[in-house]
């Protein structure tokens, strides 16, 4: 059905408010987290893979009560204004992240905003793990040369990389993401770590203390970790570099020309973050001069392209903006999102711990009465839910 221009499909028509999802979602449990509490949910399902402001403002109309967006929009204070216009006060991205919304404007207009943490930790880890691999030992350019037809014979040079094993791994964010992808690289490969962040990762510290314990009971070389207290101390001495910090101004181009010249000329730089965290033109200067220097890339800094001559460089893996992409993930992402709408529709109190939303997630039993994680929350003076999961929708 076309509606104020675009097409859209509706569920529940009769429904008492109407929230609008820029975008299709994967699953159905997201659809029906809304249709549940009396939601008509109309879904553009235009196909255009980046809607305008524009676009957005036509499928607001005149009335609508909230929106589940994605990251490639610019949430600012235009689509605030037009939502809070229409009768809004809730917002949800699709996404944990949210530096393309504009939180202070959606304040002052009133309107929640929601993200997505927890569903996506593993996931993302994962894939920075997949990048970390593919990148040090070289998979992406053997797959090339085998398929190319080169492949002559086993040679005892032919596509060396780096061993993982007894190196050191050095995070820049060590939030939920940084910590299990820590996790899985300290246990998998026996790394020692390297973090910075502005907070202290008591998780990871206990967790590489209490590991390193245990290799010990095994006769095996322990493993050890550092609380940096500067990004260029882990730059110096991991050989293994992952970011995975939120992107606001005091990480915007956090990896520079100056910092990339202090690693180890055959490190490897992941970044499943957000693109703008690395300066991608001196990345890619970088990777020219220093061969032996390998960088494993799932986000960009002009998404969805890429600075020149990123893409001839055999140096680098790149991936299309990939990290959460699981089926489960995805499924979860939607339905956190849904619930953060559905919630304040419903003026629910916000979740008390943003870090344990499985409650929200089991589609065997009815969701807590809360919204599960509203970055505004405080800002507004939204109540926050005692964390008991009796109360239900
Ligand atoms: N590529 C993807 O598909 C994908 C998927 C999920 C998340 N992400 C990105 O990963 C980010 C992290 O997600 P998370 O769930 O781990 O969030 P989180 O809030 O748990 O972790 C972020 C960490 O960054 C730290 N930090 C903030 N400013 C810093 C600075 N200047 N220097 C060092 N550390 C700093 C914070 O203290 C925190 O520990 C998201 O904000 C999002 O942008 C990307
Ligand atoms: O921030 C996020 O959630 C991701 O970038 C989506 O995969």
């Amino acid at each position: 059905m076309a509606m104020a221009g675009l097409a859209v499909q509706i569920y529940n028509a009769g429904g008492f408010c109407r929230v609008v999802s820029t975008k299709p979602m994967p699953g159905t449990q997201w659809i029906r987290a809304l249709t549940n509490v009396g939601c008509r949910v109309e879904v553009c399902i235009e196909n255009k893979t980046i809607l305008s402001v524009e676009d957005i403002i036509s499928l607001i109309g005149s009335r609508c009560d909230g929106v589940i967006g994605q990251l490639t929009e610019d949430w600012g204070e235009t689509l605030f204004a037009t939502l809070k216009k229409a009768g809004g006060h809730a917002y949800s991205n699709m996404a944990v992240g949210y530096n393309n919304v504009d939180v202070e404007a959606a304040t002052r207009h009133g309107i929640a905003v929601g993200n997505t943490p927890g569903v996506l930790t593993e996931t993302t880890a994962e894939l920075a793990a997949a990048l970390t691999l593919s990148a040090a030992r070289r998979v992406v350019e053997a797959d090339d040369f085998m398929r190319a037809g080169k492949y002559e014979g086993w040679l005892p040079s032919l596509f060396v990389g780096n061993l993982l094993k007894g190196q050191t791994l050095g995070i820049i964010g060590a939030g939920r993401i940084g910590t299990a992808y820590a996790r899985m690289m300290i246990e998998g490969f026996k790394m020692n770590v390297i973090y910075y962040d502005l907070f202290q990762s008591t998780r990871l510290e206990n967790f590489v203390t209490a590991y390193g314990e245990f290799l010990k009971t095994q006769g095996e070389a322990p493993v050890y970790w550092q609380r940096a207290t500067s990004p260029e101390e882990v730059l110096k001495e991991a050989d293994v570099i992952s970011l995975h910090p939120i992107l606001d101004k005091t990480t915007y181009h956090l990896i520079n020309k100056e910092r990339l010249s202090l690693m180890k000329k055959d490190a490897v730089l992941v970044n499943a973050s957000r693109g703008p965290v690395i300066d991608e033109t001196a990345l890619v200067e970088h990777l020219k001069a220093n061969p032996m220097f390998r960088a494993g890339l799932d986000v960009f800094e002009d998404e969805p392209f890429m600075k020149p001559g990123l893409a001839e460089l055999p140096n680098v893996v790149v991936v299309p903006h990939i990290a959460s992409a699981s089926k489960w993930t995805r499924e979860g992402m939607a339905t956190l999102a849904a619930l953060n709408v559905a919630g304040k529709v419903k003026g629910y109190p916000v979740w008390s711990n943003p870090n344990n939303i499985a409650p929200f997630l089991d589609e065997h039993s009815q969701p807590p009465a809360a919204c599960p994680s509203i970055v505004n929350a405080k800002a507004l003076g939204l109540t926050v839910s005692d964390g008991s999961a009796q109360q239900k929708l």
